[in-house]
């Protein structure tokens, strides 16, 4: 999908004239890395959007349990999927909402996508239960690496928001009981496995993390 038009490729850096908490340049969902990949075209051939069950004419309703910058929750939404983003961190979460909400006014593209993500302030271990998706994603706050990336960056910036996730197993533990068909946990590709959960069905490997499938095999 291509989202902006020719006023959007004219000025691909500009900034918000909001922006003012130093990670605002981080939840942009119209500049920089991810505006870029709206503009360019999301694929169902992203190892996200086929961990999360694209496929062929298939379009999965899914739970975001760990929402922090939006961004994957964005990707699986500019591909069609109705999201429900959950974040814990107050802050996190009121900076996602007014992040969408530029967004949305940016243009009727952006706005389309943005319609179909919806944003909820708790923690998932308590939220999971009165939700039913066909797909969880959990995307943990991951162990420190010492990469100078931008990406990489913005993540440590908003580790030193939230801190880092230590309780990940219990909510994997909650994700595994969701009412869904499958839960994807994304985990960096050289990273050990999080200690005392079960084998997952399969994992897809990208760049630098790896999404492991866990099938709820009778649901
Ligand atoms: C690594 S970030 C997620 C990044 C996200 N996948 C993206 O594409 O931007 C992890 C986020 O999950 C949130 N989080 C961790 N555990 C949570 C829980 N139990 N319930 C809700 N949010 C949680 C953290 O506050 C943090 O903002």
């Amino acid at each position: 999908m291509t989202g902006g038009g020719p006023q959007d490729t004219a000025h691909p850096k500009r900034r918000s004239p909001k922006a003012k908490h130093p990670l605002d340049s981080a939840f942009d969902f119209v500049n920089g890395a991810v505006g870029y990949r709206f503009r360019s075209g999301a694929s169902r051939r992203d190892a996200l959007a086929r961990a999360a069950g694209f496929g062929k004419g298939a379009v999965p309703t899914i739970i975001d349990a760990t929402a922090g910058l939006g961004r994957d929750a964005f990707l699986l939404a500019t591909l069609g999927a109705q999201v429900t983003l959950l974040e814990r961190s107050p802050e996190v979460h009121d900076l996602l909402r007014d992040a969408l909400a530029r967004a949305a006014a940016e243009s009727p593209e952006l706005a389309a996508v943005v319609a179909r993500m919806t944003l909820k302030q708790g923690d998932a271990r308590e939220l999971l239960p009165g939700l039913r998706a066909d797909t969880v994603i959990v995307d943990p706050m991951h162990p420190p690496r010492t990469n100078s990336a931008v990406v990489k960056q913005e993540m440590r910036l908003l580790r030193e928001l939230v801190g880092a996730d230590p309780d990940a197993l219990q909510l994997m533990q909650a994700a595994l009981a969701a009412d869904c068909r499958r839960v994807v946990l994304k985990w960096p590709q050289r990273a050990a496995p999080l200690q005392g959960l079960r084998k997952p069905s399969h994992s897809i490997a990208g760049k630098t993390v790896r999404y492991d499938v866990f099938m709820m095999t009778g649901r």
